[in-house]
């Protein structure tokens, strides 16, 4: 099957397939299940976590998760899942397994409010055939923004659209593993468990999703290499909107853009922000969970302008269950998406490759740490500002790189590695811009042999390409066991 994102000429002779690893098994549940009803526009809000099993069945009656329709008498498992399965008619679950925290809700005035969004970007699809709407999510962290894209997306999916989704959160991948920023136009519905999917080779359909368009931004804040951040907003944002362009369906659909809480910040995020809406066109801008963030933008976009230059921003309550999710809890959802990008699920298992390369036969790029540059943290952007290029076209040279090459080490092992569309011995720039063909992980270094092991979701060997080694997600040691 060919590998969208890692369609790769250049066959490696030498791979040969991992045992399949799927991650820790949940313990059986001694827990008899047992049966909730849940009245018209009720949710059932649960905290699963990782090392137990939770699983939910809709009996009777209609019920949805982040807006995709749960089928009746299908068990879906919820581990490692926060979220609430919402009713509009009533339904009756039945819930099997603990979890940290579960009860019905019936505040849930947030979902008529989204409901009522999804009727206006409908409209707005409608009205607009040849552009659609460019809805921009900001808000701290915590606040519901990756529900309410999830729950947009598959709105408009059920609707027959097909919109593009971008992540432009680094904390979490869409897709790909946590460093990536991507956008993917949802051509089917979303998978209940696992949302946009796991990687893309994966879909939440047997039909292969569209490609995805992924960059790579190996640090887990914007606010930690701003300009790198913006130049690849630049390039997310001109890659997505050309794609468009030859889709007219997708185009009408429009784009829905999820970002990190740092963006949220006036000192070291709005920059950032005003960049964003410039770079996508943005047509509307949705803040969530904080009315200073709405009242800010709104001067600076709405107030005062004519309907023509006006660019609307709408205020949206935080919904009740939307929780912080503490460090422990997102380490784990980064290790468990690592490891689906790699093996997938148990539903749907995948089967990595091992490659075995010599030192001389690769060209590592290391993303530099950011910590010992205090002139950077403490002042926006400042100390790299200069060397944002836009253009991409290299005129700059850069006195504050991000990357430099690195001879393999032991330190890369446990580390995903971005393969790049560019050659190996590219200028840094082009590295910096050139999208991810797919990701690698490091299974072994010997030093003594001069020998790296990679784990890669694909046989073909990616030739001749510069490989970028980053400073984010975290290693993950016992990926292959
Ligand atoms: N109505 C709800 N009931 C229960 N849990 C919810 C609800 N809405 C969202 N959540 C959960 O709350 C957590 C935070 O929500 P979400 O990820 O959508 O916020 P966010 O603003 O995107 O956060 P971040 O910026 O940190 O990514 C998630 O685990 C999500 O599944």
């Amino acid at each position: 099957m060919a590998l969208p994102g890692l369609s790769l000429p250049g066959l490696g002779l030498n791979s040969t397939p991992t045992p399949v690893y799927s991650g820790p098994v949940p313990p059986p549940s001694e827990q008899i299940a047992r049966r909730e009803d849940l009245p018209p526009q009720a949710e059932w809000r649960f905290e699963a976590a990782f090392s137990q099993q939770y699983s939910i069945r809709v009996l009777h009656g209609h019920a949805e998760l982040f807006g995709v329709e749960l089928a009746n008498n299908q068990t879906y498992n919820l581990s490692g899942c926060k979220g609430a399965v919402f009713t509009w008619q009533g339904c009756q679950l039945e819930v099997t397994g603990e979890a940290e925290s579960e009860y019905a809700a019936q505040e849930t005035e947030y979902a008529v409010e989204w409901l009522n969004l999804h009727g206006m970007l409908e409209t707005a699809r409608d009205d607009r055939p040849n552009d659609g709407p460019r809805v921009l999510l900001v808000g701290p962290d915590h606040t519901g923004k990756s529900s309410l894209v999830r729950t947009l997306a598959a709105w408009a999916v059920r609707n027959g659209r097909t919109p593009t989704v971008v992540n432009l959160d680094p904390r979490e991948g869409l897709l790909a593993p946590p460093s990536s920023l991507t956008a993917v136009t949802v051509g089917s519905q979303m998978d209940v468990e696992n949302g946009f999917g796991i990687s893309p080779i994966s879909g939440p359909t047997i039909t292969a999703v569209k490609t995805p368009l992924i960059y790579h931004y190996p640090y887990a804040s914007p606010t930690d290499r701003p300009a790198l951040y913006k130049a690849l907003l630049t390039r997310i944002a001109l890659g997505t909107i050309n794609k468009l362009e030859e889709d007219p369906s997708a185009k009408q659909s429009g784009i829905l853009i999820d970002t990190p809480g740092t963006l949220n910040d006036p000192k070291t995020g709005y920059d950032t922000l005003h960049h964003l809406v410039s770079e996508f066109s943005i047509t509307l801008i949705l803040t969530l969970g904080s009315e200073r963030l709405y009242n800010d933008l709104h001067r600076r976009y709405a107030a005062g302008k004519t309907p023509d230059e006006a660019l609307p921003v709408l205020k949206l309550a935080k919904p009740g269950g939307a929780i912080e999710r503490d460090a422990g809890y997102m380490k784990q959802l980064r290790t468990r998406q690592i490891r689906q990008y790699f093996f997938g699920t148990a539903r749907e298992s995948l089967n990595p490759h091992s490659h075995m390369l010599g030192f001389d036969d690769m060209t590592v790029y290391r993303a530099k740490p950011t910590s010992a540059d205090t002139a950077e943290k403490t002042s926006f952007g400042a100390a790299e500002e200069d060397d944002y290029d836009p253009s991409g076209n290299g005129s700059m040279v850069s006195a504050n790189a991000v990357f430099e090459k690195v001879a393999p080490s032991v330190a890369m092992m446990g580390s995903t590695i971005a393969i790049k569309f560019c050659p190996a011995n590219s200028e840094e720039f082009t590295v910096r811009d050139s999208a991810v063909m797919g990701y690698l992980y490091v299974a072994d270094v010997d030093e003594a042999r001069k020998k790296v092991r990679f784990l890669a979701p694909h046989p073909q060997r990616w030739g001749d390409r510069a490989l970028v080694w980053g400073q984010w997600p975290e290693a993950v040691a016992d990926l292959v066991t």
